[in-house]
């Protein structure tokens, strides 16, 4: 039996709950897309509190895909073994030793501690990276960057199997050359491309910050195309935020109906961001909606 405990108001809950019947209408059989950036798994309680979201937004209609980073896990890494690294625009210089070094971290620690994550919450989470069934074939991204990949070509269908079953797929941003190379994909440019190539009804980019800010600290919480341009140009978007909103952009052109880019150590983020009026962080809209 339910203890009858009136310290709380529980009626606010089942308001709470039934205001949200619209958009848990508007999200049944959506694909959302969530990039889990290593700065937003923070701590072991909000990693869990981000599972618990995810099975919830499962349960109740929508296809969630994981795609996660691990830049300060990769980081901490490198300088136990004592190699440098160093970044270009947010993308790390990756050579042999490096790649190596990211593929152990990102496809063996980082991807499995999310996957048990979901479980731990009664989800169902498979982990994967961008090698397993030819999910992203990459090229090069610039020689400069040495073995860091963009993704050319995206195979859906293993998703799309995973969704049938329930399944919830976790990926790790590592990509396959057509040379048999591994490459290293900057999180953010990977959660974009499968976004894209599932023309996702969201690409929510979880990071650590309430949203991009202008010159003066606000954050904008609705950008258009021609203002990310600028805030680039004035060095107003720089760092981690620059492939961020680069990936938005790319999204949206190839049929992503908007990102958002967002604070993923919020408690219930994903939540407030889809089955809230309020929303979250900054949106990136194709279109008029
Ligand atoms: N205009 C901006 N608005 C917000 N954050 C910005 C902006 N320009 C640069 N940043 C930086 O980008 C960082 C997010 O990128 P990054 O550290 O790569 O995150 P993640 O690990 O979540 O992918 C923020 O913590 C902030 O320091
Ligand atoms: C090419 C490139 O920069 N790859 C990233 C991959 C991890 C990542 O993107 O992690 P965050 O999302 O936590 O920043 C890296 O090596 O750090």
């Amino acid at each position: 039996m339910k203890p009858r405990d009136m310290s709380r108001d529980w009626i606010a809950t089942a308001r709470t709950l039934s205001e949200a019947l619209p958009f848990l209408q508007r999200y049944d059989g959506a694909i959302v897309v969530i990039k889990l950036g290593g700065h937003a798994m923070g701590s072991r309680e909000a990693l869990d509190g981000f599972a618990r979201d995810i099975v919830l937004m499962q349960q109740v209609g929508v296809n969630p895909v994981i795609v996660h980073g691990g830049g300060p896990m990769i980081n901490s890494m490198l300088d136990k073994l004592e190699i440098p690294s160093r970044f270009i625009d947010g993308k790390r210089i990756t050579d042999a030793a490096t790649v190596e070094v990211v593929e152990m971290v990102l496809s063996g620690q980082v991807n499995k501690a999310i996957t048990q994550a979901i479980n731990g919450q009664g989800g169902r989470a498979a982990g994967l990276s961008g090698k397993d069934a030819s999910l992203m074939i990459c090229e090069p991204a610039t020689p400069e960057l040495g073995f860091v990949g963009n993704p050319v070509e995206i195979d859906t269908s293993l998703l799309h199997t995973l969704f049938k079953s329930d399944t919830i797929p976790v990926i790790a941003p590592i990509g396959a050359g057509r040379a048999g190379e591994t490459f290293n994909i900057n999180g953010d440019t990977a959660a974009g491309a499968i976004a894209g190539a599932l023309k996702a009804d969201r690409l929510l980019l979880l990071t650590d910050v309430a949203g991009v800010k202008d010159a003066s600290g606000d954050v904008l919480t609705e950008l258009s195309v021609e203002q990310i341009g600028q805030l680039v140009n004035d060095g107003v978007i720089a760092g981690g935020m620059i492939p961020k909103t680069e990936t938005a952009l790319q999204a949206i052109e190839s049929g992503v109906r908007a990102a958002v880019i967002l604070d993923g150590r919020a408690p219930n983020a994903c939540l407030l961001e889809l089955f809230t009026e309020h929303g979250a962080g900054s949106i990136i809209r194709s279109a008029p909606q």
